[in-house]
Parts: structure tokens; sequence; C-alpha cells
């Protein structure tokens, strides 16, 4: 990336801890996030309110098309509006993690939703002078002229572990199974689409396995102040 402004790519698995890891360094590098997963999981939501099949490939596409979508920037206060209506809490309900998959691996929806991300990363960088975009293709697809490109991943025991202790919180009753069917299955059905098991070229992998939440910012962090110095302002 040549411009002036910062360009951080994240992907990894789920419960790698890509969502809450950008968020805190974008906090500390004072620039905005881009949550990707958050647009296909708002897909699904909006699929599911409008009795779209999520089976039925072009309307599926159509439906990613029409929907008016807002995503929040700021990564302090995570944002998902659709029309204007907040729903940063209903899509992160085991209703939609189950089937979200039928969205991510639908490929008429890919290009446009890549697209749309895109533009929103040219546009955070601008507004607010860098971004941190995490998700599953942000670093080969999406931005992979990014300035900095981390795949940050993590044992399936550790994540399994960090998502039941998250899902234990709201849904206890199936955090169990849910917890497996995040983990196992959906990272299986999304790798058919998606590479983001081995780093590819120029992408710096970052285990967090044995860190904790701290020790992971710090490592995202030291990645953004080797491979960008001048721009990095932490
Ligand atoms: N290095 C870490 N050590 C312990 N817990 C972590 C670590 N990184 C993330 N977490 C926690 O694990 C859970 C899943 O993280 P999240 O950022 O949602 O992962 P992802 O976006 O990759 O699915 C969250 O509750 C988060 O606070
Ligand atoms: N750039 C992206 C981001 C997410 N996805 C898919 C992968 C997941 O099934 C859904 C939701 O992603 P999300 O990052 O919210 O999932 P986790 O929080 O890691 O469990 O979208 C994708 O295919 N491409």
């Amino acid at each position: 990336m040549d411009s002036k402004h910062l360009v951080v790519a994240v992907d990894g698995p789920s419960g790698s801890g890509k969502s809450s890891v950008s968020r805190a360094a974008a906090s500390a590098l004072g620039i905005g996030y881009l949550d990707t997963g958050a647009m296909y999981r708002a897909v699904t939501w909006w699929c599911l309110e409008e009795g779209v099949d999520l089976d039925d490939r072009d309307a599926v596409a159509q439906a990613t098309r029409d929907i008016p979508l807002q995503m929040g920037t700021d990564p302090t206060t995570p944002s998902v509006r659709v029309s204007g209506r907040e729903i940063e809490d209903d899509i992160r309900t085991t209703r939609v993690s189950e089937v979200v998959s039928k969205v991510a691996t639908n490929t008429l929806v890919r290009p446009l939703l890549q697209q749309l991300q895109r533009d929103l990363i040219d546009r955070i960088a601008t507004e607010t002078g860098g971004v941190v975009a995490e998700g599953r293709d942000i670093t080969t697809v999406v931005a992979p002229d990014a300035d900095v490109r981390v795949l940050l991943t993590a044992s399936v025991e550790a994540r399994l572990r960090r998502r039941s202790k998250e899902l234990h919180g709201h849904d206890a009753d199936h955090a169990v199974e849910a917890t497996r069917d995040q983990i196992v299955r959906r990272d299986a059905d999304d790798s058919t689409v998606s590479e983001f098991t081995q780093a590819a070229e120029g992408v710096h992998l970052v285990d967090t396995s044995d860190l904790d939440f701290e020790q992971s910012i710090e490592a995202l962090l030291d990645v953004v102040r080797r491979e960008a110095p001048a721009k990095a302002l932490v």
C-alpha cells in the first residue's frame, strides 16, 4: 500500500481472537476497524427476517445487493445497523451462527461483499487515518496489498475453550454443541471458499494458543511496528 494510511489485514479461524484482538489493536493505533464476518452475519440475519431461503443462492445474492447495511467503524463501540436498527447482538446468536456458512459459502454473495469491504476499507482509512480489517480472506482476496497482513491462529483446544466460555454466558443450554458446531463444523465449511489455515506468502503467522489476551494484542502490534514503522504510531 502506497497511501499514507495504515491498512492492517487480519484473518483466522473462529475463536482465534481475530475480532477482540483486532479491535484492541485498532484502538491502540487510534484507527478504525472493520469486522467483515459481521457483514456475512448481517446478510444472514436479514434473510431470516425477510423470509429469504438461505439455500436459494440467487435470492440471497439479491438480498446482499438490497440490504440497507451500515457498519460501525469505531473499535471501541461495535455497531451493525440495518435500516437504522442496531443488530450487533442479534447477529451473534446461535440462530445466526448455525447458518451463516450458507451465506459465506455462496459464491454469488462473496464478490459482492468483498467489493463492499474494499470500498469500506478505503473510506475508513481515509476518514480515521487507517484501519484494521479482519475476516477469512482479507489478507488474500480483499486487501492483499495491505501494509501488514497477519494470520491469527490458535489450537482447536484453545479456541474451543475461549468460545465455550463466551457462549456459556448467554446461551448455556446449547453451549457445548454450539461451540463445537462453530469451531469445527463451521470452519470446515468456511474453508471450502477461503484459505485461513495456512499463511499465504508475505502473511505473518501469529499463534495465540499460549498467549493471553494482552500478549496477543502486543504480538499483533509488534508485527505492525515491524512491518509499517513509518505508519504505526504506537
Ligand atoms: N489470546 C487470548 N487468550 C484468551 N482469550 C482470548 C484470547 N484472544 C481472544 N480471547 C477471547 O476468546 C473469545 C473469542 O475471541 P474472538 O475475538 O471473538 O475470536 P474470533 O473473532 O477469531 O472468532 C473472546 O471471548 C475473546 O475475549
Ligand atoms: N471475510 C470473511 C469473514 C467471515 N466469513 C464467514 C466465516 C463465518 O462463518 C462467518 C462469520 O464470521 P465471524 O468472523 O463473525 O465468525 P467468528 O466470530 O470467527 O466465529 O462469516 C467469511 O467467509 N469471510
